[in-house]
């Protein structure tokens, strides 16, 4: 008994010894560098704790106003450093943008920030497979798959949510929405019946899960221990045999018939699935390859969707007011351009609510992160040494005044009425697309899905599938929050990022209102 004491207490003092000299020799070399918090191993170590538990972006939003254009450091358990620096201002912020990826480093980053050695694969962080599917047929699908998008939100919708012409209260909105959203999004990603499965709907919706929470065991684990602790608390080996045991048929079906009929084979379903096999090199053509990639547009898509769509439903729910415009104009388009992208999106009042909802309650507090692969100097002399991650002060950026007028109030048409002042100062005629202050359009005042050559390329998917479900919502059921609340309830901080609150309601009933 005695001896296990001893070496509890002796781990103990060991682990603390390691992180209090790593804590030390860290720091010191980003001591230029003005930091926001504390600076001391213990307190800085609540700091840690508090932006992952409290308000994340209280920190960010006050190093943004002390140092606006330029950078601070603040603790994260993000990195291996323990600390982000923290950069804001056009001229940094283009630097970060251009600069090569040898020097700051995007996928790098990602591979420290989610262990994903050990919690998705070795495969994510060499492989950037997916993304020209994403921005090519699955971003493309959007056009010829609309149809099924629509049949499968509204198939979800009937399955999830209250049917009652009187008000009935839906408990738990977020957990309800992962699942219309994963069945939606792989509607498109592996087709009907298997996006109706349940067995396969949980393994996507729960690897996601197992890989946050994987990456926060790791990140506090010593590098040393990492081969140990890494595949105890990794779930994708055996989560990827089960994937496999769904696909394994199809893939390897359409991939002897594309052998065999070169690039003009027929295919009878055009998904993920095939996007995936075309674009593999033959090398990679094989079943656990194609499903570690489907897997992986599962996992960038299914939860940030879901954030994103249940943060935007609680604000429709207080906001009532907004209802009946927001009714008008969707079926306006849909009576000209019918259920399809098109008319999503020449929404722009629709848009405008769901990019102020992101803007006020959205996940974004950091903007891409990037780690340095070498030392990188910014040209007002603020240097990032090799192996600290550098990144952009997006909730702050989110909340200037100088950017957003009165930006902690909540305005759902205010890009809407942006872009009316923009069209009326255009000389060559008003930009009647509304491009420019649409949720999809980057630029450095708004960060919800990065910028630069990394910049998100499923935003477009992700903000399409949001709009159609908002739609259907919307002409199909009235919504409010209990106790008619006109605000919606504070956001709940995990990891840094802000969420919906997990146990978030909404009442829901069929439209009754004209
Ligand atoms: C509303 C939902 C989404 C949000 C808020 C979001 C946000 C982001 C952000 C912030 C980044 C990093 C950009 C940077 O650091 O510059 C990113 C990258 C990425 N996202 Fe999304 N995303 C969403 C949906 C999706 C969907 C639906 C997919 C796939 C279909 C996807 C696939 C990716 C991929 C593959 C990357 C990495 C890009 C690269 O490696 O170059 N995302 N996303």
């Amino acid at each position: 008994m005695a001896t296990a004491t001893q070496a509890l207490v002796a781990s103990a003092v060991l682990f603390f010894a390691y992180h209090w000299f790593r804590f030390h020799s860290v720091r010191s070399k980003i001591d230029h560098v003005p930091t926001v918090g504390s600076d001391n191993f213990l307190l800085s170590f609540v700091d840690v704790c508090k932006a992952m538990l409290f308000a994340g972006d209280k920190a960010v939003k006050e190093g943004y106003r002390k140092y606006r254009g330029s950078a601070f450091k603040i603790r994260t358990p993000y990195t291996s450093t323990g600390w982000y620096v923290v950069v804001s201002g056009e001229q940094m912020i283009e630097e970060l943008r251009t600069v090569s990826s040898d020097v700051l480093s995007f996928l790098e980053g990602v591979a420290e920030s989610l262990q994903t050695e050990y919690t998705s694969g070795p495969q994510s962080r060499t492989s950037h497979a997916q993304v020209p599917v994403i921005r090519g047929p699955l971003t493309r699908s959007l056009m010829t798959h609309f149809s099924d998008l629509k049949d499968e939100l509204v198939n979800a919708c009937d399955t999830f949510l209250p049917d009652s012409s009187d008000w009935e209260v839906l408990p738990s909105v977020h957990e309800t929405n992962v699942h219309i959203v994963c069945r939606t999004s792989n509607r498109i990603f592996v087709g009907l019946p298997l996006c109706r499965d349940p067995e396969f709907l949980k393994l996507q919706e729960g690897w996601t899960i197992s890989v946050v929470l994987g990456s926060f065991a790791l990140l506090w684990t010593p590098d040393f221990l990492k081969p140990v602790v890494g595949p105890l608390v990794s779930r994708v080996k055996s989560t990827t045999r089960k994937v496999e045991a769904f696909l394994r048929e199809t893939i390897l079906e359409r991939t002897r018939i594309g052998a065999k009929n070169g690039a003009e084979w027929e295919r009878n379903q055009e998904d993920l699935i095939s996007w995936m096999i075309d674009a593999a090199s033959p090398e990679s053509r094989d079943v656990e390859t194609i499903t570690s990639r489907v897997m992986l547009v599962n996992f960038a898509a299914i939860h940030t969707i879901s954030l994103v769509l249940t943060s935007v439903m609680l604000e429709l729910a207080a906001r009532r007011e907004y209802h009946e415009a927001l009714r008008e104009e969707i079926e306006e388009m849909i009576s000209t351009y019918g259920w399809s992208k098109e008319s999503t999106s020449r929404m722009l009042k629709l848009d405008s609510f769901l990019k102020e909802s992101i803007r006020v309650s959205g996940m974004a507090n950091f903007g891409s992160p990037r780690k340095a692969m070498k030392d990188f100097t910014f040209s007002n002399g603020i240097t990032i040494p090799a192996g600290y991650t550098v990144t952009i002060a997006a909730s702050g950026i989110h909340a200037d005044p100088e950017i957003y007028e009165d930006p902690m109030d909540f305005k759902g048409f205010r890009f809407y009425d942006m872009n009316q002042k923009d069209a009326a100062n255009q000389e060559e005629g008003p930009d009647m697309e509304g491009t420019r202050n649409q949720s999809t359009s980057l630029d450095p005042t708004w960060w919800a899905f990065g910028h630069g050559r990394h910049a998100c390329p499923g935003r477009s998917f992700a903000l399409t599938e949001v709009k159609a479900i908002l739609c259907h919502l919307l002409l199909n059921y009235d919504l409010k929050l209990p106790n008619d609340a006109t605000e919606p309830p504070p956001g709940f901080w995990f990891a840094g990022q802000r969420a919906p609150q997990p146990g978030a309601k909404i009442l829901f009933r069929k439209r009754m209102t004209a």
